[in-house]
């Protein structure tokens, strides 16, 4: 079964309450309404009073909530450490990513997902700045799942991880390791398959020499330490993905043609090559998925459809399951 329809069945049975800020958008309307109809999650629309949302949808404007007073509190806790003012803090909850993210930090919500208008920029700095990290992660990155289509001629429907395609813009190499394993646990999260992380570069086990290669070849080192799944690099992205390939240019390794998380040398190579599968490749791309958050805040492209926002539910609702044990 394909990866987005199990993750929408384990979805139906918790039913978490997800929060949307977007809810002046249809495609962020119609997607709230799919998941209500299909019993996938509760849902609450951040929107001004008076906007018309699905059946079973519930809607909350910022500005007129009577909950303003105790979210303008919950932002100066949140803050504590920029000190702003009262002033400055009723401000800023009247930012529908701002609002949705304190719902998350108070318990109001399991989770929340924006993007479909904002930036990532504008998105991921509300989920840093109100959720922030989860205790002990050494940093906040992010990963697209992409499934193949069913057309693929060797790995038809298959499931596999891009990282980081939308967060991180030039990582060093400890950064790099942290990106390689936090993708491998979210490989087992969302997934349930044994990771084999392929660290990318424009190098095959020493086929070119650059500092950019470098930088690979150090994050292999660092992440292999801690590693108690399959992890290799450098190398291209046909020898991780191709296994004839990986067979010729990278003989003996437990990854080459085989990888199904594929961590990117910086934010250039991944974000242009998580478009270039989806666009023209065909693959279903749902994400940028935060990872290191203490609670989960999604992301999404402002190219996306309300399938990719229904199916980003249910990722965020299988991140919900996790962190609750
Ligand atoms: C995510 C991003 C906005 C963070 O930028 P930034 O300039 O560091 O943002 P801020 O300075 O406002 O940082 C917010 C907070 O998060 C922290 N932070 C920033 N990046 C972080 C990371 N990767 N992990 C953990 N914390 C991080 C900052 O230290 C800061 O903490 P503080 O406010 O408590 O001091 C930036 O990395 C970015 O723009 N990335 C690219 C996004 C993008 O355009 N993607 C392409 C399309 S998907
Ligand atoms: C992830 C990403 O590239 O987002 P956007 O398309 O909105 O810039």
């Amino acid at each position: 079964m394909s990866p987005l329809l199990t993750l929408r069945d384990r979805a139906r049975v918790a039913r978490h309450h997800i929060v949307l800020p977007e809810g002046t958008d249809p495609r962020v309307r119609d997607a709230a309404g799919r998941a209500v109809a299909e019993g996938l999650a509760r849902i609450t629309l951040l929107a001004p009073e008076g906007t018309p949302v699905p059946p079973g949808v519930t809607l909350e404007d910022p500005k007129t909530s009577p909950r303003r007073n105790a979210m303008a509190e919950a932002f100066l806790a949140a803050r504590a450490r920029r000190k702003p003012t009262p002033v400055q803090a009723v401000e800023a909850i009247g930012d529908p990513l701002v609002w949705a993210a304190l719902m998350v930090r108070e318990g109001l919500a399991g989770g929340t997902i924006g993007g479909a208008i904002h930036t990532t920029s504008d998105t991921v700095r509300a989920a840093l700045q109100i959720v922030g990290m989860a205790e002990g992660a050494p940093l906040v990155s992010s990963f697209f799942l992409m499934v193949l289509p069913e057309s693929h001629p060797t790995r038809p429907g298959a499931g596999l991880i891009f990282s980081d395609c939308g967060l991180v813009i030039d990582p060093s190499p400890e950064e790099l390791a942290a990106i390689a394993h936090q993708s491998a646990a979210s490989a087992r999260a969302l997934l349930g398959v044994d990771p084999k992380v392929a660290m990318l570069s424009f190098s095959t086990k020493g086929s070119a020499h650059h500092m950019r290669v470098n930088k690979v070849i150090e994050a292999v080192e660092i992440a292999r330490a801690t590693a108690d799944f399959a992890l290799d690099g450098e190398l291209q992205f046909d020898a991780a993905f191709d296994a004839g390939v990986g067979a010729s240019k990278a003989p003996g390794s437990a990854v080459a043609g085989q990888a199904n998380v594929l961590i990117f040398p910086d934010l250039d190579a991944g974000n242009i090559g998580y478009k270039i599968a989806q666009r023209i490749g065909g693959a279903t791309a749902i994400g940028p998925v935060l990872q290191g958050l203490a609670q989960p805040a999604n992301d999404l492209s402002r190219g996306c459809t309300a399938d990719d926002i229904l199916d980003m539910i249910a990722v965020t609702s299988a991140q919900i399951d996790a962190a609750h044990g």
